[in-house]
């Protein structure tokens, strides 16, 4: 179990994250949505310990990141996570394969031993993109690094995955690959898994627990059939849906239009107690 207890997280001079409390529970995935600049990318740096908290703690285990706590930046924090960030860029002259070797790089000697390469390949072939070995990561395109970087992922031992819109370049096929990889992932290592999505209704598919984060309100997290709302929606975005079902219950989130106006404002404080 992962708990954040009162996290606030500031940027500048703004309170990006301000008195959140939510655990997140091992074997789940948690998708969090929400408007842009809400704070979702703040959250997943903040528990990878890139960005310092103000006040409150996150645990893990018997460890505690802490306000100007320095353990957050240390190996012990971050060896945790298998963290993939919104901007993939890589400027490294490394091929496809080499940057899912460095995934295993704390344990890595000088000689790269026929095992790892094994499983790097292995995990190449997982993600689709095994043919794109040999090329200079350089080279791809932004959605064959995005999966090539999530073959990186699945290369790390964590116990919490942290994935920052892993799917904001992947054509349908490959959104739902890299997501049913996810799924799969966290249920097989019990992987308290942390995703940042745009799309709600890939969110509602993939999500046992949503965490919404609302600007000038409370960040709340349910599961997607208790949360989401056509009310929540428009509260939220300032939109207006219609809220489907699909086969198995799960909300399909029908836009209509938008409730006129300028979107929400987004205030200095984003956060009141979440749930
Ligand atoms: N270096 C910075 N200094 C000050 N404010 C920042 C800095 N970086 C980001 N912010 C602000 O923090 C807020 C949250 O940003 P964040 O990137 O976490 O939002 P987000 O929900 O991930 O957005 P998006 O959906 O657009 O990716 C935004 O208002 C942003 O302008």
């Amino acid at each position: 179990m992962i708990a954040l207890e009162q996290v606030e997280v500031r940027r500048g001079t703004a309170c990006i994250i301000q008195d959140l409390t939510l655990s997140l529970t091992p074997g789940l995935v948690h998708v969090v949505i929400g408007p842009n600049g809400t704070g979702k990318t703040t959250l997943i740096r903040a528990l990878f310990g890139d960005l310092p908290i103000s006040r409150g703690g996150i645990r893990i285990g018997d460890q505690a990141l802490r306000p100007n706590s320095r353990l957050g930046r240390g190996q012990a924090w971050r060896s945790h996570f298998a963290y993939m960030p919104q901007d993939t860029h890589l400027d490294i002259a490394l091929t496809a394969l080499e940057v899912v070797v460095v995934g295993r790089l704390g344990r890595l000697g000088l000689h790269i031993d026929d095992e790892t390469l094994e499983l790097a390949t292995q995990r190449l072939d997982a993600a689709g993109v095994l043919h794109l070995a040999d090329r200079d990561i350089g080279t791809l395109s932004g959605g064959q690094r995005q999966m090539v970087l999530f073959a990186q992922v699945m290369m790390r031992e964590p116990r919490v995955m942290l994935l920052d819109e892993p799917v904001s370049a992947l054509d349908l096929r490959h959104q739902i690959r890299l997501l049913d990889l996810v799924r799969l992932e966290t249920r097989k290592r019990d992987l308290a898994t942390v995703v940042v999505l745009h799309d709600l209704n890939l969110a509602c598919q993939y999500a046992d627990r949503l965490i919404v984060m609302r600007p000038g309100a409370s960040a709340i997290m349910g599961a997607p059939t208790d949360l989401i709302s056509a009310a929540l929606i428009a509260d939220t975005y300032g939109a207006s849906v219609e809220i489907l079902r699909d086969g198995r219950g799960n909300p399909v989130i029908q836009p209509i239009g938008s409730l006129g106006g300028d979107p929400p404002p987004v205030p200095p404080a984003l956060f009141s107690p979440g749930a």
